[in-house]
């Protein structure tokens, strides 16, 4: 492809576009707590907004936040980020945000859902635009915290005020991840990878894979503890090797036994069939209809999440998980 990806650097951005701007995150979960947290020690105003008083609202207290009622966080923002889970923020923005809107305001998210499928359609007069980490937001706040930064996706849906893509990068530095990279994308790229990566291969692919080589492991009568480490422990090992130094690198760390028969076995494991399958995934993401699905689960309370839960809760994997635990904490490298 001779396509090139537009990547911004801390040295091609700054802060300046977000100087005194009020600051509304909504939410303090995963990401939201990262955010704010990050956004604040870099200098930036930031109010925590949430519907109720709960842990969301304890936590941000002990952080040193005062968190407000989200209507109240929304009425005296200039940017308003979107960090209360996917299918929440339909109805919080039509409760909470549309009706308190001012022209010039920007409204800000971490994923493109909403805007791509369109379940919100802001008006014309307001800024749109996205700031993607690539990674869990625990992990955006530690890497901050000890220097470095989660890579992020940047995109403008609506561009107002004509400086957009720069607010974006400004948030951007302030989370952390131009100090990795931000990569330009669109609303539409950024959702549907996001979706068909995190069901494919990062949440779906892996857990169901590692699950499968347990299963089969204890199945055919070898200990759960022993399954355990060889199918669930040692990937982080080997996963480690692949982020730190490619897959060359983790195949020089490995033996030449490990690597004939991963080349030959991999591929018959990994085949055509599950290629297929891939590209069935990704189509379903594509085609809309795994957010119409999505959307139907969540109005119906989300049954088959929490059975999903559930089971993942109960099954021996995480059982035995939790025995080793103390065995694997007591391994883990002290600095
Ligand atoms: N979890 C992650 O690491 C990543 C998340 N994102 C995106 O970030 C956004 C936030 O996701 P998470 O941080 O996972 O959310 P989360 O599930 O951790 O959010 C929880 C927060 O939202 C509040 N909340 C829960 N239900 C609510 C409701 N019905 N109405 C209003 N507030 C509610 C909770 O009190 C809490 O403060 C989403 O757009 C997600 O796709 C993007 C990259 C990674
Ligand atoms: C952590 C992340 O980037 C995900 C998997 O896309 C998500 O939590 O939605
Ligand atoms: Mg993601
Ligand atoms: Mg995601």
């Amino acid at each position: 492809m001779s396509h090139i990806a537009k990547i911004y650097t801390d040295k091609d951005t700054t802060l300046d576009p977000m100087k005194g701007k009020k600051i509304a995150v909504l939410g303090y979960g995963s990401q939201g707590r990262a955010w704010a947290l990050n956004l604040r020690d870099s200098g930036l105003q930031v109010t925590v907004g949430l519907e109720r008083e709960g842990k969301s609202w304890e936590q941000a207290k002990a952080d040193g936040f005062t968190p407000k009622k989200t209507e109240d966080a929304v009425k005296d923002a200039d940017v308003v980020i979107f960090l209360v889970p996917d299918m929440a923020q339909r109805l919080v923005y039509r409760e909470r945000v549309q009706p308190y809107l001012r022209e010039g305001m920007d409204l800000v998210f971490a994923h493109g859902f909403n805007i791509h499928y369109r379940l919100i359609e802001p008006p014309s007069n307001v800024d749109v635009y996205m700031v993607a980490p690539k990674g869990p937001g625990p992990i955006v706040r530690d890497f901050y915290v000890k220097g470095g930064g989660v890579p992020v996706l940047v995109a403008v849906h609506q561009n107002h005020s004509g400086k957009a893509l720069e607010k974006a990068l400004a948030i951007a530095k302030a989370l952390g991840g131009t100090r990795a990279g931000a990569i330009e994308t669109t609303f539409k790229e950024e959702t549907e990878t996001d979706l068909i990566g995190e069901q494919t291969i990062l949440v779906g692919g892996v857990m169901e894979l590692m699950k499968a080589a347990f299963e089969t492991l204890v199945e055919m009568g070898y200990q759960p503890e022993v399954a355990y480490f060889e199918t669930i422990n040692e990937l982080k090992m080997i996963v480690d090797l692949i982020y730190d130094k490619g897959f060359m690198g983790m195949l020089r760390a490995v033996s030449d036994t490990a690597k004939y028969g991963g080349f030959t076995v991999g591929k018959q494991v990994i085949n055509e069939e599950t290629r297929r399958r891939l590209r069935e995934a990704a189509e379903k993401v594509r085609s809309g209809k795994f957010a119409e699905e999505w959307i139907e689960e969540y109005g119906r309370g989300s049954p088959t999440l929490s059975k999903g839960l559930e089971e993942m809760d109960k099954s021996l994997e995480e059982q035995t998980g939790r025995r080793l635990k103390e065995i694997i904490e007591r391994g883990r490298p002290k600095s």
